[in-house]
């Protein structure tokens, strides 16, 4: 009689849809199937997804975005454009939509997300900064941020030299005095830039642009920036100097860092006590990165002689706001990136970049993912699917209630560990490994996150092989430490259960089980048996199966010597019944056995 408890030993858990790519979404799929009316049961096949993949996705705009951008999105996608939501309103449209396009106005929190109900893929940022958005809460539910970095920059710093220049000059004031009928030609007179020191806090794209068109203006030029490369700041001849020393010696600040958490209110009364008198402050980066207090108090006290901002604190700023009123401050309303050709670009930039994401492409100007270039996705994309099916196998694998802790991610790979990038394949083991056993919907973005959620401790390993670098992985190898097997056989002589697999063919296969060499295509389902070799076991297994209309599709046997244990591997079409498996079960040479679900 075989050893075996076989009921326990089929694995019920409802099928999950299969992804696409790492980014196609088991929720998205679901949605679109309970739009059409179709009970959201099982989705099993492919051609079946695709299929569903053809109703358009629903993508929302909620701020103004250029025509082009929106002709583009057009193409593929139902386009909601829904200005001016209220935060109500936005949560409860959301459940609606596959995307979410935005610019600097629309607050997607925390709530929008949950409100979503699984459904949202991607937000798109119409422009750079994406504090407006909570990354860490998209991160969680899986959903990928993307931003336009590059179209809006040449916009922004011609914005910070105008605002400059016509604060120096008291380009708005003067302006102002005329229309208002005076002629205040004495009280209007101005500084002038050349020769005057300019400090430039933040040297990325804006920052390094605005340097390039003060040096043309005359102006010396120094930055401060922590993280940005020296080089790039010498080549245009600007001086990198310290926090202090660029505030205390500019007479021009000019901000271009993002608002996070060690930029907020970086000017402060601290670093304003620190300044020149009669510094003048530009600020087109974000409100938050002034305490505008403060600001309030040095203009007041004439440390600040001016200061020209296109961007505060709260949008738009308070009617009553003393330091908006203020007679020595200049303001915009956040038009940095305002410029037609800005907002065409930018509007290109993010259809472009919601389109591929939501078709299920890795986008390069993914904010909460791995930037995993295409020629490597391309050439990583069968071993993806093999990773993922490791997974499966591994946890369906699992028994006991200890828990799983620790997983270990082995690539045998004749490559150097820098020409073998791996994140996009330990994304998709653990994806195989947490979606049979939650709910929780798994991709690049959010696999990280969730394992970490959930205790479990991912680790990876090179095996490094000689010979020809030519194949970028020979072997996958998915080991769970400190836990009992459902299959017992699949417990390694290290302790560990342990499913190895190698790309044939192009096509995913399983190759050892625990200590057990096997060779089954990983499609369809699986049985694995361990039993004593003996004559007669496949037919017998095969008239079980074929009384069921079960297709067997791959059959092998693996054994440590003749006449001793074997383990057989059977790949099947189809879920054979409880009955099926229960005389599978009951044949008295097969000691062990299990079915898995890939
Ligand atoms: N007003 C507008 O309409 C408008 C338009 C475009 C960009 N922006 C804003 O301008 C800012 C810069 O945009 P970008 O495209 O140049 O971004 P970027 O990422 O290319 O550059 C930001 C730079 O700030 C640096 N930085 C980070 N922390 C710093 C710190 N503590 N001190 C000094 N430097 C620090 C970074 O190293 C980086 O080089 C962003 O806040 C963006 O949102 C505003
Ligand atoms: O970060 C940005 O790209 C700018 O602040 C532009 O914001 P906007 O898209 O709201 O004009």
């Amino acid at each position: 009689m075989a050893a075996i408890s076989s009921w326990n030993l089929v694995f019920t858990q409802p099928s999950k849809k299969r992804s696409l790519s790492p980014f196609a979404s088991k929720s998205q799929l679901c949605f679109t199937r309970r739009r059409g009316g179709v009970t959201p049961t099982r989705c099993t096949t492919s051609l079946t997804v695709l299929s569903l993949l053809d109703a358009k996705p629903t993508v929302l705009v909620t701020e103004t975005l250029g025509e082009a951008g929106l002709d583009l999105l057009k193409t593929f996608a139902n386009v909601d454009c829904s200005y001016n939501l209220s935060p109500e309103e936005l949560c409860t449209k959301i459940s609606l939509c596959d995307a979410l396009i935005v610019r600097s106005g629309t607050r997607v929190t925390r709530e929008v997300f949950e409100s979503s109900g699984g459904r949202l893929k991607v937000v798109g940022r119409a422009g750079v900064g994406i504090d407006n958005v909570d990354v860490s809460a998209a991160t969680e539910h899986g959903c990928l941020v993307v931003n336009a970095p590059t179209a809006n920059t040449i916009a922004a710093a011609e914005h910070a030299i105008a605002l400059l220049a016509s604060m120096a000059r008291n380009i708005a004031q003067a302006d102002a005095s005329v229309k208002a009928g005076k002629w205040q030609r004495n009280k209007y007179v101005g500084v002038s830039l050349v020769g005057k020191t300019l400090a430039i806090m933040g040297f990325g794209k804006v920052g390094s642009e605005v340097a390039r068109q003060a040096k043309g203006l005359g102006m010396h030029v120094i930055t401060h920036d922590p993280y940005a490369p020296a080089d790039c700041a010498r080549a245009i001849r600007v001086e990198m100097v310290s926090f202090d020393e660029a505030i205390s010696t500019a007479d021009f600040i000019s901000l271009h860092m993002p608002l996070t958490p060690a930029t907020s209110k970086i000017l402060n009364d601290d670093a304003f006590g620190k300044m020149k008198k009669g510094v003048r402050i530009v600020n087109v980066a974000r409100g938050g990165v002034i305490d505008e207090e403060a600001l309030l108090r040095a203009l007041d006290s004439g440390i600040v002689a001016q200061a020209a901002l296109d961007v505060f604190t709260e949008e738009p700023p308070p009617q009553d706001s003393k330091l908006v009123r203020h007679e020595n401050v200049t303001v915009t309303p956040h038009l940095g990136a305002s410029t037609t050709e800005a907002q065409e670009g930018v509007a290109i930039e993010i259809a472009d970049a919601v389109i591929g994401a939501l078709k299920g492409e890795l986008a390069a100007t993914a904010v909460n993912a791995p930037m995993v270039p295409a020629e490597v996705i391309l050439e990583l994309t069968p071993y993806v699917d093999l990773a993922e099916k490791l997974g499966r196998l591994a946890i369906q694998l699992v028994a006991g209630g200890s828990g799983i802790k620790s997983v270990k991610v082995g690539y045998t790979s004749a490559r150097g560990p820098d020409d073998l990038d791996t994140r996009l394949l330990r994304a998709m083991v653990t994806k195989g490994l947490i979606e049979p056993i939650s709910s929780i919907f798994v991709n690049l973005v959010n696999a990280d996150f969730t394992a970490k959620q959930r205790g479990l401790r991912i680790t990876e390993e090179r095996i490094v092989l000689d010979g020809s670098p030519e194949n970028p992985l020979e072997y996958i190898q998915v080991q769970i430490a400190n836990v009992e097997s459902k299959f017992a056989s699949a417990i390694s002589e290290s302790g560990e259960i342990r499913v190895e697999g190698k790309v044939k063919d192009g096509k995913p296969h399983l190759t050892k089980v625990g200590s057990f060499g096997v060779d089954v295509s990983l499609e369809g389902s699986l049985i694995l048996c361990r039993q004593i070799d003996q004559p007669g076991m496949i037919g017998k297994l095969g008239s079980i199966l074929g009384e069921e209309n079960v297709n067997v599709n791959y059959m092998s046997v693996g054994r440590t010597a003749r006449g001793k244990q074997a383990i057989m591997t059977i790949g099947v079409d189809a879920e054979p019944s409880k009955e099926a498996l229960m005389a599978i079960g009951d044949i008295p040479a097969i000691e062990e056995f299990v079915f898995l679900k890939l």
